[in-house]
């Protein structure tokens, strides 16, 4: 795997974005069992608009969660007990997500935010082909949209994937699973979204596979605009396609910083750490330097180059 950190975009403190889409304040999450499970606790970080922010961290560290508690999915025994999620939509108004409930949250989820599953693509209806799925997503929210409008949209979003418009008619069986997570993904991107959560999207993939989806996602990023949270414990693959990545341990985001920074220059003692379970980043001559990185970019960044080996 190649590896080449991202540049971000805009040089802010990092846990900040110039022009937000979606800040989270001092947001808490416990499981209300015995004893209870503090999951998420205290986090506040923004995502800029068009903005890839990754979440890294070991198993169990709380990254869905956060990303339910952000989406409003959560359910019981989870609660939120502290902070809030806020929405900045491209009109320059701001909407709390706590405060949407039903019709209002459902109409949310789909045209501002959506999400990407771990192992969405078994989520496919089985008995219902590919355009009928993609389809329904424009007759509940798009009710006044005519059937050749929606046709085309639904061939349209595909080919977006790279999935041929000849697959409309599939039914998920027929579908390889990385052509089944590209239809999920091409359903997440139907209404145009502003922010795109991902959790775990290519996980369940094969290495090739997972490449080419990545990379398609980040060309939809550039051409649609939307910002992504990229979710994975997979930190080499994060330091690739993230603007700023944001480390969590406990349920607490540790270390927040441009993707470039993070991996020169960690400062939590988990960052090394985590950054040190890969040898491909930090073994002798590893991966990371021989395929992505030259010398300038370590030296514009004031890096020793034997100090990053
Ligand atoms: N329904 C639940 N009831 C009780 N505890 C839960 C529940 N779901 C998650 N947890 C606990 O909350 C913590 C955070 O879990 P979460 O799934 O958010 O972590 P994660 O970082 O996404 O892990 P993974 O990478 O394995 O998906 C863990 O300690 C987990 O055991």
């Amino acid at each position: 795997m190649t590896t080449t950190p991202a540049s971000a975009p805009a040089r802010t403190p990092a846990g900040t974005s110039p022009h937000p889409v979606l800040t989270i304040e001092d947001l808490s999450i416990d499981y209300l069992v015995d004893p209870v499970v503090h999951a998420v606790r205290n986090v506040t970080l923004s995502l800029g608009r068009g903005e890839v922010l990754g979440l890294a961290g070991e198993s169990g560290c709380g990254k869905s969660t956060l990303a339910y508690g952000v989406n409003r999915l959560l359910k019981p025994p989870a609660v939120i007990t502290s902070g809030r999620a806020v929405f900045h939509s491209r009109e320059g108004y701001e909407i709390d997500l706590g405060a949407l409930h039903g019709e209002d949250l459902r109409a949310f989820r789909w045209d501002r935010i959506a999400m990407v599953f771990q192992g969405a693509m078994n989520s496919l209806n089985p008995v219902i082909s590919v355009q009928a799925q993609l389809e329904d997503i424009f007759t509940t929210h798009r009710p006044d949209m005519g059937r050749a409008e929606r046709v085309e949209r639904c061939g349209e979003l595909l080919e977006r994937v790279g999935v041929d418009r000849s697959r409309l008619s599939s039914f998920a069986h027929e579908l390889s699973g990385g052509m089944r997570q590209r239809v999920m993904i091409a359903m997440a991107m139907a209404l145009d979204p502003q922010v795109m959560i991902m959790d775990e999207p290519t996980t369940a993939l094969d290495v090739v596979v997972q490449r080419e989806i990545l990379r398609e996602i980040t060309r939809l990023r550039s051409e649609l605009g939307f910002a992504v949270i990229f979710i994975t414990h997979d930190l080499p693959l994060l330091l690739e396609i993230s603007d700023r990545i944001a480390i969590m341990r406990e349920g607490e985001v540790v270390e927040l910083a441009d993707a470039m920074t993070l991996y020169t220059r960690p400062q939590h003692e988990y960052t090394k750490k985590l950054l040190g379970s890969f040898p491909s980043l930090t073994g002798a001559r590893g991966g990371f330097i021989r395929s992505g990185v030259d010398e300038h970019v370590l030296v514009e960044a004031g890096v020793d180059e034997e100090e990053a080996r």
